[in-house]
């Protein structure tokens, strides 16, 4: 579904990502991973469109994104939950996960921010889809509630909920289960590993290396910028470069 050839991107002279290839198929979940700074979120932010590549390119089911925005992107079904994103104070649950439903578009986004009077029927079917997706992540109760009030793992559930509102083929969860206690850690697992289940082709990057390894079908490790490894969770765990590279983490300062 999504192949990345040559991929790279600089700031100054710092490779944050350096000849990247991948392919994640249709449904697949796929765990990237690596020390800090190794490239992940510039990898997603690439891919989402928010940061143009200085080479390489990037393709969503066999046909190349080139220079479309992030809003086009994620029209195409590209959805990113940013690492820390917040979610927006002043307004309920729901009304969180209705800016979803038209993330694909620069106005629906800022007519659903600002609340702006919208036609009926379309405000309802918006509704429905953010109340479809608070379902699915088991916020219903909390719909009506403001968001601020969420305790931190309901907050994650509730900005998945977002970007499973405006439909997605493509999901990129950038370290969702960072600051959450055990508990609530557990129940992000699950809930990823259900969307997995249902099919959603879901890239996931995160630091709790045991969470990806139980989640991921593939794993693409990143250094420096390079893919140093790629394969399942058993094959990368035991390779000697990923090892290595980790260790290297700990030894730096
Ligand atoms: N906007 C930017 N301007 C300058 N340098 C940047 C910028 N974004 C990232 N970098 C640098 O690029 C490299 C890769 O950063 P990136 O955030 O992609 O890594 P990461 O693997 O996501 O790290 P972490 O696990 O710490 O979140 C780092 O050296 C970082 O300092």
């Amino acid at each position: 579904m999504l192949r990345t050839t040559g991929l790279s991107k600089h700031f100054g002279g710092v490779y944050a990502v350096r000849d990247v290839g991948l392919a994640v198929g249709e449904g697949e979940l796929r765990g990237i991973i690596g020390p800090n700074g190794a490239g992940k979120s510039t990898l997603f932010n690439l891919i989402a469109g928010h940061l143009r590549p200085d080479q390489g390119t990037i393709d969503l089911d066999g046909r190349p994104l080139g220079r479309l925005p992030a809003h086009g992107r994620a029209a195409l079904g590209i959805a990113i939950v940013f690492q820390a994103a917040r979610v927006f104070r002043g307004m309920t649950v729901r009304e969180n996960v209705m800016v979803g439903a038209h993330a694909g578009t620069r106005a629906g986004f800022w007519t659903a921010a600002l609340r702006l009077p919208r036609h009926s029927r379309e405000e309802r079917l918006i509704r429905d889809r953010a109340d479809a997706a608070l379902a699915r992540v088991g916020l219903t109760g909390w719909a009506g509630r403001p968001a601020e009030s969420l305790p931190l793992g309901q907050q994650r559930s509730l900005q998945l909920a977002r970007a499973l509102c405006g439909g997605p083929r493509l999901l990129l969860l950038d370290e969702p289960a960072s600051g959450l206690r055990a508990a609530e850690r557990r129940a992000l697992a699950d809930l990823i590993a259900e969307l997995h289940r249902d099919g959603l082709t879901i890239m996931l990057v995160e630091h709790d290396v045991a969470m990806v390894t139980r989640l991921a079908d593939r794993i693409t490790v990143l250094d420096l910028g390079r893919v140093i490894a790629d394969g399942t969770p058993e094959r990368v765990r035991s390779d000697p470069r990923v090892v290595a590279a980790y260790l290297g983490e700990e030894a730096r300062p």
